[in-house]
């Protein structure tokens, strides 16, 4: 007799297991459906704020979590510039230091998605104002330094530090800068030397020709596989604003006083004819880069003559050139190859340049053009411009000279070399920026597209800022 053995697999079964199936697949079919648009917002942030002697600027920076083929673009988002001063002018109130970054830190807080706030990483790294505040008063400096940090804390994202950077981090920085953005990275020949004109110190870096000779101006380290030995040299006080007050406090030291009950009238060649201000010596002395006068609470009659060679006489007299205890020097007994290859100038050394027009002359063009410029009556100059900041207009004539003479004088530019410095706009110096592209593997974007900071198989991008953060760890000190 024939046993009819009951098949487990009979229609409701199949019926069932195929319905279960399908909504399995149709489930997780919505499910990547409806993930498919988050993957491409999700990304991760990272926020750098450079504090400046003159002002601090906020950048973030945003890379995508989920990475095609490892490839990783890094860009800044955005930039906030901080209201006001830079954070070492608050020695008096270091409160104010604080409180400074809130407006920027809050829009932080509408640029990156909430979810996103715990997880991003939050860094501060201060330049030449608050070296010069250590150097006056380091217990201003520290709380200074104490009142950001305490204003980063407080907010959601995940604080990693806030620290004065050395001079020569801040110089390898431009260095790297400069040449992520012309592309020199990638090329096994060819880089551009970097010059960074801040206000209160200026950074000289480039790759050498012959032996370093001093220890403090070497900085070695990897980049993209390839080792880099660098020449680099910070000169604090010799920014724009340090060099002005110390050419002017010189200039103060050597005026004769007319007679006890007047003022001292400084005829200065450094500005314009015409222009006339009365100033206390405390805004020209209130600084360590000089020594402190007697007459610090005394007006004296800022008068300009307009002469750019007497101008550039006397700017010559802030550099020391007459020793050196090694082969060669820049100045102030300071070590330097001679200069070789392209240089990128940016900072002060673009915003001046720029403004005048003098990116692209020889050198002896570019001193005729700033010699009519300076003895223009400033009346004129004024009315010409009438929407730049007055400030800034009345010291492009001493600004360009002071240019002029550091690269002429003091770093040994000619008029054969002259036009081997570029003058390029530079985003702000943006250690993440340098950072990412410390850990970036493929091409890096154009110039033209320099909002895309970095692009590359990034395994972490989060865990490389922090890493490098920690500086001296990358260059192997
Ligand atoms: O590197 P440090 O020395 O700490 O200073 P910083 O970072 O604050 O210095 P910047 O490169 O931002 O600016 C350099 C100088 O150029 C000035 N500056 C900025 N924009 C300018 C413009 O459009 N024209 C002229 N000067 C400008 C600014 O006030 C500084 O004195
Ligand atoms: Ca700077």
């Amino acid at each position: 007799m024939e046993v009819k053995v009951k098949n487990p697999w009979h229609r409701p079964v199949v019926i069932f297991l195929a319905c279960v199936i399908t909504a399995g697949i149709i489930i997780m079919v919505a499910i990547s459906v409806v993930q498919y648009k988050p993957l491409h917002q999700k990304y991760k942030y990272g926020i750098v704020l450079d504090a400046g002697s003159s002002h601090t600027s906020v950048f973030i920076y945003e890379w995508p979590a989920e990475k095609e083929n490892n490839t990783g673009m890094v860009r800044q988002k955005h930039t906030c510039n901080v209201q006001g001063k830079g954070i070492s002018s608050y020695s008096d109130n270091p409160m104010g230091a604080g409180t400074s970054l809130k407006d920027c830190m809050e829009e932080a807080k509408q640029k990156i998605p909430a979810h996103r706030h715990h997880e991003t990483p939050v860094y501060l790294g201060a330049t030449a104002g608050m070296r010069l505040l250590k150097m006056e008063n380091e217990e201003a400096s520290e709380k200074v330094l104490d009142s950001v940090a305490r204003s980063l804390k407080d907010l959601p994202f995940s604080y990693q530090g806030a620290r004065i950077i050395s001079g020569q981090e801040e110089g390898a920085f431009g260095w790297i800068t400069v040449n992520y953005l012309s592309e020199n990275l990638r090329k096994p020949t060819g880089t551009l030397g970097a010059l960074d004109l801040g206000g209160a110190s200026t950074q000289i870096t480039f790759v050498p020709q012959q032996e370093i000779e001093s220890h403090d101006n070497s900085i070695d380290f990897r980049l993209y596989g390839n080792d880099y030995h660098l020449y680099t040299h910070s000169f604090l006080c010799y920014g724009k604003d340090q060099a002005l007050k110390l050419s002017m406090g010189k200039k103060i030291e050597s005026t004769p006083k007319a007679d006890e009950t007047h003022p001292i009238e400084l005829r200065d060649p450094c500005f314009h004819p015409g222009y006339n201000f009365t100033r206390t010596a405390q805004t020209v002395f209130n600084t360590p880069c000089m020594k402190k006068v007697k007459m610090a609470n005394e007006n004296f009659f800022h008068v300009g003559t307009g002469n750019w060679s007497q101008c550039r006489q006397s700017i010559r007299k802030i550099f020391n050139t007459s020793y050196c205890p090694y082969s060669r020097c820049s100045f102030n007994g300071v070590f330097q190859p001679s200069v070789s290859g392209n240089f990128g100038a940016f900072s002060a050394f673009f915003f001046v340049m720029d403004f005048l027009k003098l990116t692209n002359d020889s050198l002896d063009l570019t001193k005729q053009k700033l010699a009519t410029y300076c003895s223009t009556p400033w009346k004129e100059i004024a009315e010409t411009h009438p929407h730049i900041n007055k400030k800034y207009l009345s010291e492009y004539c001493f600004s360009a000279t002071y240019i002029l003479t550091l690269l002429e004088d003091g770093y040994k530019f000619t008029s054969n070399n002259w036009n081997d410095i570029s003058f390029i706009k530079k985003r702000k110096l943006t250690i993440v920026l340098d950072e990412a592209d410390v850990v970036v593997q493929t091409t890096p974007k154009s110039l033209h597209q320099a909002e895309v900071i970095a692009v590359g198989a990034v395994a972490d991008v989060s865990e490389y800022l922090h890493a490098i953060f920690q500086i001296p760890s990358i260059f192997g000190k």
